[in-house]
């Protein structure tokens, strides 16, 4: 079945064009929907099986990236989202999209209704350089099993973000994050093998390996079924293996690496 992609984007939101033809090149029907719209009627999340919130600027990053739009998940959206989380369906958050999932709490540790009040929150704050920071990354994939992620182990994608920083009240969050399944991606030295091993607390990478200093070099995060990821990087732009900045060095050809995950994502209701 050709899944249904439901695009919501706000006041200041700048991805959701790539994002919907990402999609629709994987075999996938994307609607670009604005958030007032889908507030007049919540129950149109039910016509869809993906539900996703790209990257941008959303209200213009005011109080914070991501915490006016996570506000609508909490309230009037809590019920559509409810029913998503216990169907067999999908929700991906790029970017602004990732801070709008952590801070409603549909993502490990952000709180919100949806998050468990009493675990130590989590969010995505500034980076470490204090800057607005665009560059290509090396990813890891920690969760090779997730619905957006299966296939997928080490990849190169570009970030562009402020507030990229996961940074956590409690470090020891990370033993229940790591066996609940909740880091899917982690930043990875640009060269050579990855390190093995898990994420530990205490070592992180140095920039720009891990570009903003976040907590365990984490750049994704999933909820334990691996049908909910939020993730830092853009994988709407590296659909084109000539969007990558070494593609005639490297020879690359055809698709770019990001488009692994919206093709997994609609072959999971196949
Ligand atoms: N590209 C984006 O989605 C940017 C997210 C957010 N506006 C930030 O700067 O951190």
């Amino acid at each position: 079945m050709s899944p249904r992609v439901l695009i919501v984007r706000a006041p200041g939101t700048n991805c959701d064009e790539e994002t919907a033809r990402a999609f629709e090149t994987a075999g996938a029907t994307a609607d670009r929907l604005h958030l007032f719209r889908v507030l007049e009627e919540p129950d149109l999340l039910d016509r869809y099986q993906i539900f996703c919130v790209p990257g941008g600027f959303s209200y213009g990053d005011d109080i914070g990236s991501g915490v006016i739009f996570s506000r609508h998940l909490n309230g009037p959206l809590g019920e559509g989202l409810g029913r998503f989380l216990n169907a067999d369906k999908l929700i991906l958050g790029i970017c602004n999209g990732f801070q709008v999932l952590l801070k409603s709490g549909l993502l490990p540790g952000g709180g919100g209704t949806w998050g468990r009040q009493n675990e130590p929150a989590a969010t995505l704050t500034w980076n470490e350089s204090g800057r607005y920071d665009c560059r290509w990354v090396r990813l890891r994939v920690d969760r090779p099993d997730h619905a957006f992620l299966r296939g997928m182990t080490d990849v190169e994608m570009p970030i562009a973000h402020a507030e990229g920083r996961i940074a956590v009240s409690d470090p020891a969050v990370l033993d229940e994050w790591v066996k609940n399944g909740h880091v899917a991606l982690r930043y990875a030295p640009r060269k050579g093998e990855l390190p093995p091993g898990g994420p530990t607390a205490d070592v992180t990478l140095a920039a720009p390996d891990n570009p903003n200093g976040s907590f365990a070099d984490i750049a994704g995060l999933s909820d334990a079924s691996g049908k909910v990821l939020g993730l830092m990087p853009h994988p709407e732009r590296f659909q084109y293996a000539h969007q990558h900045p070494r593609w005639t060095r490297l020879g690359l050809s055809g698709e770019g690496a990001g488009m692994k995950l919206f093709r997994n994502a609609v072959e999971w209701f196949d």
